[in-house]
């Protein structure tokens, strides 16, 4: 088996607004898959029907081979971790009591948890806020927190929705060598992100989602040849095709 996930015929609409339709998928298993596209276009609203957060209308979805429905889905979720874009924490816990309540669901061996979270903490710049109140915390400490959980439970299958929005330069470098490693060790990441300078080098495939669908899919060949002559942005806005405002649509500023 191939693929971490394979999506098909997937439908989903908020009311009578189609989110996603017809949608097809596949992230190849080890991948660090980015899913970009404009705002609104359905990212968040696909990585919540894939973590189960979110029901779906139609499709199958298969992830690491079960496909997703009642009868599969805790086993799915063991085998699955996502920060979510606003990251879901326990807001009156300390962080130090969330990050063992997580590695109580998952059993983290008890022996080399406290290890494993000390070092996560020390190296992602938390370890000062590791005895606060999760809802005192920063934006990006928060978001920080969410990350380590969701290392903590050790996923076959990493979700992150926007893991770099308010994180500071010296961390994302940090995260992405933890992603460098996860993969080394067979984890399928599915990143999407805004920041097409992260995306461009950390991803290995990279999907377009717009008009309810993927209209792209760069995997290495596609995008070695398609970025000898553009950057990853140049190569978005050529697919997005964005209207431009009219001439001095800004004039009374
Ligand atoms: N709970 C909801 N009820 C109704 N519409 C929703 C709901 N959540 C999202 N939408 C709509 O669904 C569409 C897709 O939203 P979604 O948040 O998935 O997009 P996104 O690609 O993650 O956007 P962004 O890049 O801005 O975070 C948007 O038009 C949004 O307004």
């Amino acid at each position: 088996m191939e693929e971490a996930i394979q999506i098909e015929g997937l439908q989903k609409s908020y009311g009578n607004t189609a989110v996603l339709q017809n949608f097809e998928l596949a992230v190849p298993r080890g991948n660090i898959f980015g899913l970009i596209g404009p705002n609104g276009a359905g990212k968040s609203t696909l990585i919540g029907i894939l973590t189960g957060l979110l029901d779906y209308d139609e499709g199958e979805i298969i992830i690491n081979g079960r496909e997703l429905n009642e009868q599969n889905e805790l086993m799915i979720k063991r085998e699955v971790a996502s920060v979510l874009q606003p990251p879901l924490l326990f807001e009156h816990f300390t962080s130090h009591d969330f990050l063992h309540y997580i590695c109580d669901i998952y059993e983290t061996d008890p022996e080399t948890r406290q290890q494993k979270m000390d070092s996560l903490l020390e190296y992602l710049g938390l370890t000062e806020f590791e005895h606060a109140k999760i809802n005192k915390l920063s934006a990006g400490s928060r978001k920080k927190l969410s990350f380590c959980a969701a290392i903590l439970s050790d996923p076959k299958i990493l979700f992150l929705d926007e893991p770099f929005e308010s994180i500071d330069v010296i961390s994302i470098g940090r995260m992405k060598t933890i992603l460098n490693r996860l993969q080394q060790n067979g984890v399928t990441i599915i990143i999407t992100s805004h920041i097409l300078e992260i995306v461009e080098n950390l991803c290995d495939d990279i999907a377009i989602l717009h008009n309810q669908k993927i209209i792209a899919y760069l995997d290495s060949e596609t995008r070695k040849e398609l970025q000898k002559d553009a950057s990853l942005s140049e190569i978005f806005e050529n697919y997005v095709q964005v209207e431009q405002p009219k001439n001095d649509v800004l004039k009374w500023l």
